[in-house]
């Protein structure tokens, strides 16, 4: 399968789970690989025929932004959710980075791959 990727998404978010890290804002670093048919906006060379990278990477920008939650977990799960559900994209890899979070690792955070849900019937 085809995929559209937006690498090194830098973005600043209100995260952690200690008293410090709830005062201010940290870097999140995000790569996001999306499963989708490249072939027809190959053909027909529209953009509306894309999974326009830019409009994914503004809206992950916002949901980041405006986002409160202590765990990258939380985080990178409504991420993951707002891709599949808004772009209608059929499978994502979302790989969130929280680079300074410890002392001596150049990043630490989580890997995650979900599919669209399947609708029963
Ligand atoms: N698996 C996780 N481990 C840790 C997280 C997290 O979100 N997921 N968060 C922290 C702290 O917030 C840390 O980033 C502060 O340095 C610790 N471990």
């Amino acid at each position: 399968m085809d995929k559209v990727f937006i690498e090194g998404l830098e973005i600043e978010a209100l995260i952690g789970i200690y008293d410090w890290e709830r005062r201010i804002r940290q870097p999140l670093v995000f790569d996001i690989e999306m499963a989708f048919d490249n072939r027809v906006p190959a053909a027909t060379d529209a953009i509306g025929d894309t999974l326009n990278y830019k409009a994914v990477s503004k809206r992950v920008i916002q949901v980041v932004s405006e986002s409160d939650y202590g765990l990258v977990e939380t985080l990178a799960e409504k991420v993951a959710a707002v891709i599949l559900d808004e772009f209608g994209v059929r499978h994502v890899r979302l790989r969130l980075s929280k680079p300074g979070a410890v002392r001596g690792a150049r990043s630490v955070g989580v890997i995650i791959e979900r599919p669209a849900a399947t609708l029963a019937g």
